[in-house]
């Protein structure tokens, strides 16, 4: 490959992955390896200036302006900031700040750098009139309704030296703790989780329901403050002063005056950071001075004033013990690898540490699927290379061929049968996991209904912990949702177990005395007042998920028309897949289920409803089958969706002989296109298809 071609490769590369990372807040490939292709593009600009384009991704911040919010222009542009993973780049950049300052002296403000998004506030009279998001750099999207739920940012600022219009600008985040608890009810909801609290302060603070951000607990660190006037002379003076007004400045910082006593702060940081709440990345270092940060100036991307220094994610080696297949709610069959320390190669496995990784002791990491342990052609006794991603859950990145003995490793053969029931596992087509297809008596699948059954977003049964469930699971009370409403007091009362914590050996007492029982029947009884769409979802049928259920609720209004419902009548629901409706009708046709939901209904749970459904505009679209792609101008994917719905059209899962439709936007792939093109498929521009739903 020529340098030009390299050049385009890596634009298209890196395009991708800022789509993917600023628009869906997901990481594709790690910040790591996203430096590695940004600087090898870089550098082959610098060598080959002729191929260097304009619309390169070294030349521009990295997001964008979304279509959900109204797009607004920076007063200041809002940039990125170069960064480094090694300390001679650091000293590289000093040496460049020294040239650029002609022998003036300098200092540097030491700041740790937040893992979130970045935010910009606009003050004018002391109020709060706009929260905005970085976007392109020049233009970003307005979020005010979403950062006013930030609890510790004022809405009101009252001191003496305020000018009349100013801006600052801070990290919004998510806390650990947040993150942790939001990922455990998409658990539950069984909907993909974010893979870190980056992608999920991103995705939360882009939320067009504020009262669901408002839930999410976002915080902010404030780290600068511009305006027209020059009120400050330095950074530092400006971080105390908007401390004094209230805001919640950025903690940690320190100002030192040469780049050894950088390091040694960045060098100080390394550990102690995994105590924070949030997850940081690196640290940001600032000249002080606003004079000299003038004088410096900028690029295209980023202040020559500053720098990033990025902390490596720790990546150790370990000892592969043993692989546990565990079986989750949904029957999926996930390999989890049993690790050690190298030096603990002989210790049994039950007073093994672990390899200490950011902070903690890790013993456990996901191998993911089949196809993973395939990937990395692990096997039982090898050195593996383990890493925190997000700094949450371990992972497996590689394997140690050179440490691989004649005779000290193992092949690890995938089960082929259930671990938990015995069952033939099974694997859809164009999936990656297995799954135990018994799902009507594999026990973590029961475990995990009932505990889907009582979820807060579902029969919402908060004094039945999962440890209590365990426990009724055990003494065989209970096994299906409908159980729990024949439970007693004389039933309850004097039940016991000890529950043991596999991560950390200690056992914990469950015993139901008479206040507990009291409690879980007081639940069970006040959740008979639940509405059909949360009994809907209780039931944890496949893909339907809260949403689905609302509407499904609302279309069918009782349990008796959906349960009757055809294939047909389902996919007519607007919003309704034919994935969707395989799975409802698929779960009724069990008579097992059926029998569940005879049994809720006895028990006095909602099986009707009068909510609205979503209202139909036109069957103009009526037997017509639509697929979207790419990205448009005026709409994005949902709302072109729900207009191919709402008017009596219906989305298919991918293009086939069966389409008829293909609404094409920009930067759809071109074998998608292809492929409509050779089976005849009409190509719609978003105009086109805009006309075609016109009255
Ligand atoms: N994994 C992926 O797929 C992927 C894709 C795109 C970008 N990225 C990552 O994002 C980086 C580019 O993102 P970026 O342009 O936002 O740069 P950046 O995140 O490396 O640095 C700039 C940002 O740091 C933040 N920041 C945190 N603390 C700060 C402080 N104390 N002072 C000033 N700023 C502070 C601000 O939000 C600022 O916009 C890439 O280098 C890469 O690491 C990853
Ligand atoms: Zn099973």
């Amino acid at each position: 490959m020529n340098p030009e071609e390299r050049i385009n490769e890596l634009i298209e590369q890196i395009d991708h992955y800022n789509f993917q990372y600023y628009q869906e807040s997901i990481s594709e490939i790690s910040d790591f390896d996203f430096d590695i292709l940004l600087k090898e593009l870089a550098k082959l600009e610098n060598e080959f200036p002729d191929f260097k384009r304009s619309d390169s991704p070294t030349q521009r911040v990295g997001g964008t302006v979304t279509k959900n919010f109204n797009a607004v222009y920076h007063r200041y542009p809002m940039l990125s900031l170069d960064n480094t993973y090694n300390e001679q780049e650091l000293r590289d950049f000093d040496e460049r700040v020294r040239k650029g300052l002609d022998g003036e002296a300098y200092e540097y403000i030491c700041e740790l750098k937040f893992d979130g998004i970045s935010l910009s506030f606009t003050y004018e009279n002391g109020v709060l009139v706009r929260g905005v998001t970085r976007g392109d750099g020049t233009r970003g999207d307005e979020i005010t309704n979403n950062v006013k739920t930030i609890k510790s940012l004022p809405l009101r600022v009252k001191a003496d030296k305020v000018p009349p219009i100013f801006e600052i600008r801070g990290e919004g985040f998510m806390p650990f703790q947040s993150f942790q608890k939001l990922n455990e009810d998409m658990e539950a909801l069984g909907v993909n989780q974010y893979a870190n609290p980056r992608n999920a302060a991103s995705g939360s603070f882009k939320l067009q329901d504020s009262a669901e951000t408002a839930r999410r607990a976002l915080d902010c660190y404030i780290y600068s403050f511009l305006s027209d006037e020059t009120i400050f002379a330095s950074h530092e003076e400006s971080l105390l002063a908007l401390k004094s007004w209230g805001f919640n400045t950025s903690p940690g910082w320190k100002k030192v005056d040469n780049i050894d006593d950088v390091i040694v702060y960045i060098h100080e940081w390394e550990e102690k950071r995994a105590t924070l709440p949030l997850a940081t990345d690196g640290i940001v270092i600032k000249i002080n001075s606003f004079e000299q940060q003038r004088e410096l100036g900028f690029t295209a991307k980023s202040p020559r004033w500053a720098i990033s220094f990025k902390y490596k994610a720790e990546n150790k080696p370990a000892i592969l013990r043993s692989v546990n297949f565990q079986v989750g709610r949904t029957g999926n069959v996930t390999p989890v690898a049993n690790l050690c320390a190298e030096s603990e190669r002989t210790v049994p496995y039950n007073k093994v540490k672990g390899v200490h990784l950011s902070g903690t002791y890790v013993k456990r990491a996901t191998l993911h699927n089949a196809n993973e342990m395939e990937r990395l052609d692990i096997q039982l006794g090898d050195t593996v290379f383990v890493e925190k991603s997000g700094e949450i859950i371990p992972k497996i990145t590689g394997v140690d061929v050179t440490k691989r003995g004649l005779f000290t490793t193992e092949h690890i053969a995938f089960p082929t049968n259930c671990p938990e029931c015995g069952s033939l596992l099974a694997r859809n087509e164009g999936e990656v996991a297995y799954y135990c297809p018994n799902d009507s008596a594999c026990p973590p699948q029961l475990k995990g209904r009932i505990e889907h059954f009582i979820h807060r977003k579902a029969m919402n049964i908060d004094s039945l912990g999962e440890g209590k469930i365990e426990l009724l699971f055990d003494t065989q009370l209970v096994r299906t949702p409908a159980d729990l409403y024949d439970l007693t007091y004389e039933k309850l009362l004097g039940l016991e177990k000890n529950i043991v914590n596999e991560e950390t050996g200690k056992s914990k007492k469950i015993s139901f005395r008479e206040k507990t029982v009291e409690n879980i029947l007081k639940g069970l009884e006040l959740s008979k007042a639940a509405p059909f769409k949360n009994v809907l979802f209780g039931l944890g049928i496949r893909f339907v998920g809260a949403t689905v259920a609302e509407k499904l609720a609302a279309y069918f209004k009782n349990i008796t028309a959906l349960r009757s419902a055809t294939y047909e009548d389902l996919v007519n629901v607007p919003e309704i897949g034919g994935r969707i409706a395989q799975s409802v009708i698929a779960y009724f046709s069990v008579q097992e289920n059926q029998l569940v939901m005879e049994r809720l209904e006895k028990a006095g749970l909602q099986m009707t409803t009068d909510d609205k459904p979503v209202e139909m505009e036109s069957n103009l679209l009526e037997g017509k089958t639509f697929v979207i792609s790419g990205v448009f101008a005026n709409f994005d994917r949902d709302e072109l969706k729900h207009k191919i719905e709402s008017n009596a059209g219906r989305i298919l899962s991918g293009v086939s002989g069966k389409l008829n439709f293909l609404l094409a936007g920009d930067n759809m792939g071109p074998s998608k296109l292809e492929k409509a093109r050779k089976l005849g498929v009409t190509i719609l521009s978003e105009e086109e298809f805009l006309g075609m739903i016109e009255k």
